[in-house]
């Protein structure tokens, strides 16, 4: 669905990665790990196509993204769900409104509102579906913006750091949902520091673990 063949990226200083090849298949979990500033967050903005590629190619549900453009982009994201680590939200609007964005964008207001009683149960933020996003703690802008990201059923999903200011209670919570997402045949590609949670997710789905280092995109797995 999303493939890189021999990816760099360079903001215009000295190249953060190269030959970088990566293929989010559907049913496929990834991990995505490495040193802060080695480019993970980079890495996800090529995935969907906020980035474009220095060096290399990547394909977006089988297009290019150096030709799409903007509305091509914009077309592809309706099948990607973010999960940003800033977590922006439309501040003057509820937070079950803005969980309910990309529905409402794409004219599906209706079916989203069906799902999201129980998307909000499952990210422990019935109680406040009415707040507005400023009177949220980190650990629920985090939880709404999961919820945001997968209320369209998106078939590829990519988090950064989702569960970073989450207790672990929670962070498992929400790691099962990405597993139910996943056994759905989504594909699924979370950049973290939480080693715990990568553990946690082996005992649930059979995962393959990356690591951003030395500017290159190795395999690691076998040492976590
Ligand atoms: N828009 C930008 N312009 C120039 N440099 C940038 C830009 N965005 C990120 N960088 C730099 O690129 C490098 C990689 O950033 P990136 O956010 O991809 O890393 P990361 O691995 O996600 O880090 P962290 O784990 O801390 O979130 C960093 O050195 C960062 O300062």
């Amino acid at each position: 669905m999303i493939e890189l063949r021999n990816v760099a990226y360079s903001y215009g200083g000295a190249e953060l990665f190269n030959s970088v090849s990566l293929a989010l298949q559907p049913g496929s979990f990834h991990f995505l790990t490495g040193p802060s500033g080695a480019g993970k967050t980079t890495l996800l903005k090529l995935c969907y196509g906020e980035l474009i590629a220095t060096e290399g190619a990547v394909s977006i549900f089988g297009e290019d993204a150096s030709r799409i453009g903007r509305d091509g982009v914009a077309e592809a994201r309706r099948k990607i769900g973010v999960v940003h680590q800033d977590c922006q939200f439309l501040d003057h609007l509820p937070l079950g409104e803005n969980i309910m964005l990309p529905m409402t964008v794409a004219g599906r207001k209706a079916e989203g509102a069906d799902y999201l009683p129980d998307l909000l149960a499952w990210v422990g933020l019935t109680a406040q579906v009415g707040q507005l996003p400023p009177q949220l703690s980190g650990g629920e802008r985090q939880r709404a913006a999961l919820a945001r990201a997968v209320i369209s059923s998106p078939d590829v999903i990519l988090a950064d750091e989702p569960t970073g200011n989450i207790d672990w209670e929670m962070s498992q919570r929400l790691l099962m949902l990405l597993v139910e997402l996943n056994r759905m045949g989504k594909a699924v590609l979370v950049a973290t520091h939480d080693l715990n949670l990568i553990r946690a997710a082996k005992a649930h789905v059979p995962v393959r673990i990356l690591r951003l280092r030395d500017r290159r995109l190795q395999s690691a797995g076998a040492d976590l």
